[in-house]
């Protein structure tokens, strides 16, 4: 389907909503279709009481404000939105195989050049964010989607901010992906750049390869953990990603290696080159 033009005002007369296709804190997410050019989309309802309940309205004004300008093949597309008096509207991309965390709990742990894929695709997609100084500051499976050609999708821009960034946020949910600069209290600088999009990449890494989170732990554990860059990868993962593991968590966020070298780190190399044997090892016709 072509996609859809930009009308200035979309309303909910608009679209033909389909079934529940997940839910999350504010609200449901159902798959919908344009009446007029038939463009399949995601709507995400959110419920205003709700958003101002969880005091996150200026969260949301940013993530419309980021996501609705970014253009890249690994960053869900936000088309446009809309509310009416009791409800906001976010008209996304439909991602056609749905939620990445759902995908690795039911096969527990990916295959080193389905994970390699993955983190190349999320590289390339945090050089574009780094480049705009857009910083995600919370990547995790669970904001990840899966397109119909198994490319991933960044979604969920509601904690990203531009970098560099002054401001403590009170973050909720999993402490398992935040960086050491983000849980030391009071140190002095307690700004933060677009760094800990690297720090969060080399959990996303260990929790690909692994079927867990390098810190996880009690929440008093895990930030003490965190905090020491103490982690121990399992000998079933390769040298080459245990190095490029290695490279990612480190304590100083300056020390991280750049995106640029990542999407050049052996690892990535060995299962992402473009050749042959590289997609008949993706379709696990070659020997493993
Ligand atoms: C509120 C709320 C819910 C969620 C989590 N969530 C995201 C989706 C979703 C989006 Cl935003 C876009 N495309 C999707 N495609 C699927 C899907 C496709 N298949 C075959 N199965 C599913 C499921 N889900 C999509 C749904 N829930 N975030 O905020």
């Amino acid at each position: 389907y072509e996609q859809p033009t930009s009308p200035k005002q979309f309303h909910l007369g608009m679209f033909e909503i389909g079934r529940p296709l997940g839910k999350g804190k504010f609200g449901r997410v159902y798959v919908a279709r344009e009446r007029t050019k038939g463009f399949i989309c995601a709507l995400k309802v959110l419920h205003k009481h709700e958003l101002q309940q969880g005091k996150v309205e200026k969260q949301l004004r940013r993530e419309i404000e980021i996501q609705s300008n970014l253009r890249h093949p690994n960053i869900l597309r936000l088309f446009g939105h809309f509310h009416d008096s009791k409800r906001v509207f976010l008209i996304l991309e439909y991602a056609g195989k749905g939620e990445l965390y759902k995908h690795l709990r039911r096969e527990t742990k990916f295959p080193e050049w389905k994970a390699a894929q993955y983190i190349a695709q999320m590289a390339a997609a945090l050089q574009y964010l780094h480049k705009k100084h857009v910083m995600h500051r919370d990547i995790k499976p669970e904001n990840i989607l899966v397109g119909i050609h198994g490319e991933i999708k960044i979604s969920d821009f509601g904690w990203s901010v531009h970098a560099p960034n002054n401001r403590r946020n009170t973050m909720c949910g999993t402490l398992d992906y935040l960086p050491p600069e983000m849980i030391k209290p009071g140190s002095s600088d307690n700004y933060y750049t677009e760094k800990v999009d690297l720090w969060s990449l080399g959990v996303l890494t260990y929790e690909f390869l692994v079927g867990e989170a390098p810190f996880e732990d009690t929440p008093v554990m895990t930030q003490r953990k965190i905090a020491r860059g103490e982690m121990t990868v399992p000998s079933f993962v390769s040298p080459e990603a245990k190095d490029l593991i290695k490279r990612l968590l480190v304590l100083d966020p300056e020390k991280r290696i750049p995106l640029d070298e990542v999407q050049k780190h052996p690892w990535i190399i060995k299962h992402c080159v473009r050749g042959e044997r590289a997609t008949q090892r993706s379709s696990g016709k070659s020997e493993q």
